[in-house]
C-alpha cells in the first residue's frame, strides 16, 4: 500500500475514534505547503544532472516545521508527504513545540561523489531558503544525509539570511550542533523498547533483536541493546545481511562496518539472505531503514514477539492486520524513533540560548520525554480501548486538533 495512503487511513482511523469535526479533519490532513523543485549540477565529468528535490511542509498549528531531508533514489511526493504528516503527530506525541514537514530529494547518494554532494545541497537550499527558516521550518537528517549534509545547508542559508546555527538541527558539533543528537533516534528505541519490554515483564537483557538498515538509527540502536546484554542475533543494510544465534558482537561489526563500508565477509556470523532479516527468528524485530518492509507478503511469517518502529512506516496496514491477529506487539514509528526530533530539539532550544549542554543532561532529558510519550500513549490506550498505534495516533492527532482549534481561523 503507497506510504501516503496507509498514513492517511491511520489518521482517519484516530480521528474517528476522537470523534473529530469533518471539516476538522479536512484541514488536518491537507499539508500546509508543498514545495517540488528542480535541482540541477555539473557533475564531476563536466556532464549535466537534474534531479527533483520536495519539501513538504504538513502543518504548523503547534509550532515551526519540523523534519528530516531524505536523498534516496525512491523519494517520491506521496512518500515525502506521508513522512510530513507523521512527522506532525511524532512532534505532538513527543509533546515538543513543534509542526510537521519532511524533504527528499530523488538521487542515489552512494553515486554521488562529495562535492556532487555538496552542490546538489546548496543548490536545493537555493530553492527552498526562502521557506525555511528558524521559526518557520527546520531541516534534520533522515535517511542518506547526515551532519555534513545539515552544514552545508546551514553554510548556503546563512549567506541569505545571515549567520543562523538554529535553522537546521544534527549538525556538526563544531557548528552549534548538540551533543547526543547523533545518537539520539537509537537511544530513544532504547528506552521505548525498555519501557515497552518492562510493560511485559521482560527486559533487554537475554531478548534477541533483529535489526534490519545498520546506519545512523540501526547501528546505535544495536550498540545500546548489545551494551545491556541483549542478543543481536541479525542485521542488515544494503550491502548483505548476517546471522549469529549467539548473538553479534557489535562493537566488532561497527569497527568493521567502519573501515569496510559493508557487512559482507564480517568473521563474527553468517552471511544471510538480506529478505529473510525480517523474518528471521528473533524475540525483537527493529526495522531501521526503508517504509512499507512489513507488508501482506511477509507479515504472517514474522517469529518476532515484538516490533520496533525505529524506521518511518515500516509496517503497512495490511501487514498491521496480520500481525495483530498473531499476537505482535507494534510499538509504532510516531513514538519509537522520537528521540531523534526530540535531541533536534533540544539542539534548537541550545542555538536560541547560545548554550551548550552537556551531553548527560541531554540524555537525561531525552528519556525523561520518552518515558512521559510513554504514559501519554497508554493512557490514550486506555481510554479508547485501543492499539499501541491508535494510542499513539489519537494522542498527536488530538494535541494538533486542540492547538488548531485555539487558534482559530480567521
Ligand atoms: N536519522 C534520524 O535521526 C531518524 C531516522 N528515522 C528513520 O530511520 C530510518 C533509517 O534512517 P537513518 O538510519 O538515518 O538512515 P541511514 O541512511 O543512516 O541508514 C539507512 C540504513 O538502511 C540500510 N538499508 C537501505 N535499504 C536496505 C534494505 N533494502 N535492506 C536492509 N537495509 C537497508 C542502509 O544500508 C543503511 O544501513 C529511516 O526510515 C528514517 O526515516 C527516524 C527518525 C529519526
Ligand atoms: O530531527 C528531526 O528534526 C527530524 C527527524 C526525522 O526526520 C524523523 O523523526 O523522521
Amino acid at each position: 500500500m503507497n506510504a501516503l495512503t496507509a498514513t492517511n487511513r491511520n489518521f482517519r482511523y484516530a480521528a474517528r475514534i476522537l470523534g473529530l469535526d469533518s471539516k476538522l479533519e479536512r484541514s488536518l490532513l491537507i499539508p500546509f505547503r508543498e514545495i517540488k523543485v528542480e535541482c540541477s549540477i555539473p557533475k564531476d565529468d563536466g556532464s549535466l544532472a537534474t534531479f527533483v528535490g520536495f519539501r513538504i511542509q504538513h502543518d504548523n498549528a503547534r509550532g515551526p516545521m519540523k523534519g528530516g531531508i531524505r536523498y534516496h533514489p525512491e523519494v517520491d511526493p506521496d512518500e515525502v508527504n506521508a513522512l510530513a504528516q507523521l512527522m506532525t503527530w511524532k512532534t505532538a506525541v513527543a509533546a515538543i513545540p513543534y509542526g510537521g514537514a519532511k524533504g527528499g530529494i530523488g538521487c542515489n547518494p552512494r553515486e554521488l561523489s562529495m562535492s556532487e554532494l555538496e552542490r546538489l545541497t546548496r543548490v536545493f537550499t537555493q530553492k527552498i531558503h526562502d521557506l525555511i527558516g528558524i521559526h518557520r521550518d527546520v531541516p534534520a537528517p533522515d535517511m542518506g544525509t547526515n551532519s555534513q549534509t545539515m552544514a552545508w545547508i546551514l553554510d548556503e542559508y546563512s549567506k541569505f539570511h545571515g549567520h543562523s546555527p538554529a535553522v537546521v538541527t544534527g549538525k556538526p558539533i563544531d557548528l552549534g550542533g548538540s551533543l547526543g543528537r547523533e545518537a539520539a533516534t537509537g537511544l530513544g528505541v532504547f528506552f521505548a523498547t525498555e519501557a515497552l519490554l518492562a510493560e511485559h515483564g521482560k527486559s533487554i537483557s537475554n531478548m534477541k533483536f533483529a535489526i534490519q538498515g545498520f546506519g545512523n538509527v540501526g547501528s546505535w540502536a544495536a550498540k545500546f541493546f548489545h551494551e545491556h546484554g541483549g542478543k543481536v542475533v541479525a542485521v542488515s543494510d544494503i550491502t548483505g545481511a548476517i546471522k549469529n544465534p549467539n548473538g553479534i558482537d557489535v562493537p566488532a561489526l561497527l569497527k568493521y562496518k567502519k573501515s569496510n563500508k559493508s557487512l559482507n565477509d564480517f568473521q563474527g556470523g553468517n552471511a544471510m539472505d538480506l529478505n529473510d532479516l525480517l523474518v528471521h527468528e528473533c524475540d525483537v524485530l527493529v526495522p531501521c531503514a526503508l517504509g512499507g518492509v512489513l507488508n501482506k507478503e511477509n507479515a504472517a511469517d514474522v517469529k518476532a514477539k515484538f516490533i520496533i518502529e525505529a524506521a518511518n512506516h515500516p509496517t503497512d496496514p495490511e501487514a498491521d492486520e496480520i500481525l495483530s491477529k498473531k499476537g505482535v506487539v507494534i510499538l509504532p514509528d510516531i513514538y519509537a524513533n522520537s528521540g531523534g526530533v526530540t535531541v533536534s530539539y533540544f539542539e534548537w532550544v541550545q542555538n536560541i540560548q547560545g548554550f551548550m549542554w552537556e551531553e548527560e543532561k541531554v540524555n537525561h532529558e531525552l528519556k525523561r520525554y520518552m518515558m512521559s510519550a510513554f504514559k501519554d500513549i497508554k493512557t490514550m490506550c486506555q481510554t479508547h480501548n485501543c492499539n499501541l498505534r491508535m494510542g499513539a495516533f489519537t494522542l498527536g492527532v488530538n494535541r494538533v486538533a486542540q492547538a488548531t482549534l485555539l487558534r482559530g481561523w480567521e
